[in-house]
């Protein structure tokens, strides 16, 4: 991969997470000249100035991009279209539009009906975070070794995808180019399902506490305690991926469903082989995420220098 040709000005629409990450590793490995962000929120402009994320923060979306020729939509999904309608007439000439958005088809068909012929769209998906949102959040090594998923459509070209791909490369992540309709359904399985079952089973044991009062709390057990960090993740971005990615997350939540019924038919009928060869083939699952060094649950994922502390 060829190295990265700075950006003259990047602007970042929404300064959460995963903005401030992209604002500090672009920095960090000078990947744009001026970098400006926008955000309807007073409090997130001051911490981005005040934490040197951007030369400039707006609280219009229009008055941002105007002279950026890398833009990227860091908002939840739920207002990309929106977004993408009060940009359109501000966009330079030849810039590239991306995003960072959860999930892919629902962003293309609410952002690609606003842009103008000029613009290049080369939506993107960084498969990297935490439950943790807000500029402060964000670090610069967040993308080091994790996949970065770009799905071109007819409103992308070679040379941008190209730009892109080299961007993304020089902050440490992987690229790797698929259809926004098999993303979603990858993603699916992979995150947004995860992400209900956590939400699921804390709510549950929330309502149990008002008849066991604070245990749940006081014997919370590590396999639950895990559970309760994906379950603080943003119920904004959370509620908007469920929303724009509706089919696949239902179509892999009746396979889910399914696969929980044979295993409560198996417990109440004591078929411990059937169990015994589900947990066997997921522990199998498990330690090849570790050698494939996909596992960011190592405290250190993504921090280390040279990745010697990843698990
Ligand atoms: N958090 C993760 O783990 C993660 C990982 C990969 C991708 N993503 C995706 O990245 C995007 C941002 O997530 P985040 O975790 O950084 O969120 P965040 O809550 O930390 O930040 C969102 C930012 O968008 C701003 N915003 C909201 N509405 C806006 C609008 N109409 N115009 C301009 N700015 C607006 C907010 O003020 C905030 O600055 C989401 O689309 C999400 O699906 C998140
Ligand atoms: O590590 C976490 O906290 C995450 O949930 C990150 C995670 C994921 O599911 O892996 C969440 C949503 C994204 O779109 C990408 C990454």
């Amino acid at each position: 991969m060829a190295d990265a040709q700075p950006f003259r000005r990047l602007c970042l629409v929404g300064i959460g997470l995963i903005a401030s990450s992209i604002a500090r590793a672009a920095r960090e490995h000078g990947l744009a000249e001026t970098i400006v962000c926008a955000s309807p929120d007073p409090a997130h402009r001051a911490e981005a100035l005040a934490l040197g994320l951007a030369d400039e923060a707006f609280a219009s979306n229009a008055e941002a991009v105007r002279g950026a020729d890398l833009v990227i939509l860091c908002t939840p999904v739920g207002v990309m279209g929106a977004v993408a309608r009060e940009i359109s007439g501000d966009l330079d000439e030849g810039a590239i539009l991306s995003d960072v958005g959860s999930v892919k088809q629902g962003v293309i068909d609410a952002v690609a009906p606003h842009l103008p012929d000029h613009v290049r769209f080369v939506p993107a998906h960084p498969i990297a975070g935490t439950e943790n949102s807000g500029p402060a959040a964000g670090f610069a090594s967040l993308f080091r070794g994790r996949w970065l998923v770009i799905t071109p459509n007819g409103l992308s070209d070679d040379q941008s995808v190209a730009r892109l791909t080299a961007f993304w490369t020089a902050m440490g992540a992987e690229v790797e180019v698929m259809d926004a309709g098999h993303h979603d359904q990858v993603l699916a399985i992979t995150s947004h399902i995860p992400h209900l079952i956590a939400y699921n089973i804390v709510g549950t044991a929330d309502d149990l506490e008002t008849v066991t009062k604070s245990e749940v709390i006081k014997f919370s057990a590590a396999g639950f305690r895990d559970f309760t960090r994906i379950a603080a993740s943003d119920p904004t971005m959370w509620r908007d991926v469920f929303l724009n990615n509706r089919e696949a997350v239902l179509e892999m939540l009746a396979r889910f469903s399914e696969d929980l019924t044979a295993l409560q038919r198996a417990i109440r009928w004591g078929d411990g082989e059937t169990l015994f060869q589900l947990f066997t083939r997921t522990r199998a699952i498990r330690r090849a995420i570790i050698d494939a060094g996909q596992d960011s649950a190592a405290p250190n994922f993504g921090r280390d220098v040279d990745g010697a502390g990843d698990d």
